[in-house]
């Protein structure tokens, strides 16, 4: 292979700044949503660890309602020294926060169901009610515990109706929080939904609260309405190693900072160790049992497989001609599958040459013709490209 020329191509000016937004990464929370997420302590150390040495800036746990040996274990992952920061997703309710406040945590991630499903069925409280649970508990937070940042989040976000919520983003933004949450719990918001909804938000909060997006999967827009989420003015997004949670799962990880690097990628090159991505997903692989999607984003095996002749012939020159992301920044490689019936000349004449062998412009095209007739009748692998392509120089 010739050296990577795509690694260093021109870029246009980045269109969204990596510095314009943050992860907060939930595979410690929403991920012990998943079917298969059922974290240990010695796994949640593992996967905190990972995290921080990624550079993820926040990570999101459980809350320490669930069980004594939550509330321990997130005593245990605050006390790591690690340099995210930790945050812990509790319902609005002082109960919930009073058991949160003593787990050493940077910030509480507060949620109430804003939609009429949730209201009737979940909680059973209005508008007016929320807002004065709303109220009751931020306060408290901030007169007793004024250092823990407050995030407050409108739970399915895209079933509620907007004046509800623009009645509750207000108040909470008047009160005080760090932030305000736009959830798309059941993943049926638009990517335009999304962008629109967010540019609301924006006109009723203060200029210095920030924006959440939490995007599930369910209609396969997580990382396209995470993407529009920052570019109509959130500050924060919500990824799982993986895209694991609930159902189907969120914005995975790898897949959010795909769509992100394209615009900045010297950013995201700064921000993050982007190059332990396939370790982060082979741990969340090992720890759910479950193999990584032969296509996920960026580390699924055929990510960067190549295997068209005119695809061929352009990725030997510039791979650049067919990858919109060079896989080196984030610890892959690529492979060229040149034995194949889709493949072409150039493919073969470059793997022949890479062997030592020349063929003139007559026998490449014979030879070529030939791989191609072979693969039409069964798979062909390197080793066998490689005995063909000797046998036709000594035959
Ligand atoms: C979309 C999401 O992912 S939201 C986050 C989901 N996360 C979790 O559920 C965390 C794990 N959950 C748990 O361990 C338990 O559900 C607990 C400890 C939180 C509560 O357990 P239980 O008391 O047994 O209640 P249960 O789970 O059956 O019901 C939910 C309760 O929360 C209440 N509730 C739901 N949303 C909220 C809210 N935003 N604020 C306050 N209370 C709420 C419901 O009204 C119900 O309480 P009720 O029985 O008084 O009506
Ligand atoms: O708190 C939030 O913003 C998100 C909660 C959640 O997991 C969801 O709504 O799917
Ligand atoms: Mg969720």
């Amino acid at each position: 292979m010739t050296q990577d020329p795509s690694v260093t191509t021109d870029h246009p000016a980045p269109l969204i700044p990596a510095t314009s937004w943050a992860i907060i990464d939930s595979t410690l929370r929403e991920g012990e949503q998943f079917a298969r997420g059922n974290f240990k302590q010695g796994d949640k150390i593992e996967i905190a660890r990972a995290l921080d040495a990624f550079g993820v800036e926040f990570i999101e746990v459980t809350t320490p309602m669930v069980s004594a040996q939550t509330h321990a274990d997130i005593r245990r992952l605050t006390g790591l020294g690690l340099k995210a920061k930790f945050l812990t997703h509790v319902r609005c309710h002082m109960d919930d926060v009073q058991r949160a406040v003593d787990t050493g945590v940077d910030g509480l991630d507060l949620l109430f169901g804003t939609s009429s499903f949730l209201r009737e069925f979940s909680h059973g409280k209005n508008i007016g009610q929320i807002i004065d649970s709303a109220q009751q508990v931020i306060s408290w937070i901030k007169t007793n515990h004024p250092d823990l940042q407050i995030r407050f989040s409108a739970e399915d976000t895209f079933r509620s109706e907007e004046a509800d919520l623009m009645a509750v983003y207000k108040a909470v933004s008047d009160l005080g929080v760090h932030r305000v949450g736009l959830a798309d719990t059941v993943g049926v918001a638009t990517p335009r939904q999304v962008y629109t909804l967010v540019r609301e938000v924006r006109k009723v909060i203060h200029a210095e609260c920030g924006i959440e997006f939490h995007g599930h999967n369910d209609t396969g827009c997580a990382v396209s309405n995470a993407y529009e989420a920052v570019e109509a003015g959130a500050t924060h997004i919500d990824t799982t190693i993986l895209g694991i949670g609930e159902r189907n799962g969120i914005t995975p990880l790898g897949g959010f900072l795909a769509r992100m690097f394209t615009f900045d990628p010297q950013g995201l090159i700064d921000k993050y160790n982007l190059d332990l991505l396939p370790e982060l997903d082979r741990m969340i692989a090992r720890m759910v049992d479950l193999p990584i999607p032969w296509n996920n984003y960026l580390t699924g095996e055929f990510a960067y497989n190549h295997k068209a002749g005119m695809h061929l012939k352009a990725i030997y020159l510039n791979p650049g001609a067919y990858e919109a992301i060079p896989p080196g920044v984030f610890g892959v490689g690529r492979r060229i599958q040149a034995a194949s019936k889709v493949t072409g000349k150039h493919a073969i004449a470059y793997k022949a040459r890479e062997m030592g062998l020349h063929y003139g412009e007559d026998a490449l095209r014979r030879v070529t013709d030939h791989i191609k007739a072979l693969a039409e009748q069964d798979e062909l692998d390197d080793a066998h490209l490689e005995q063909v392509l000797r046998e036709w120089v000594s035959a």
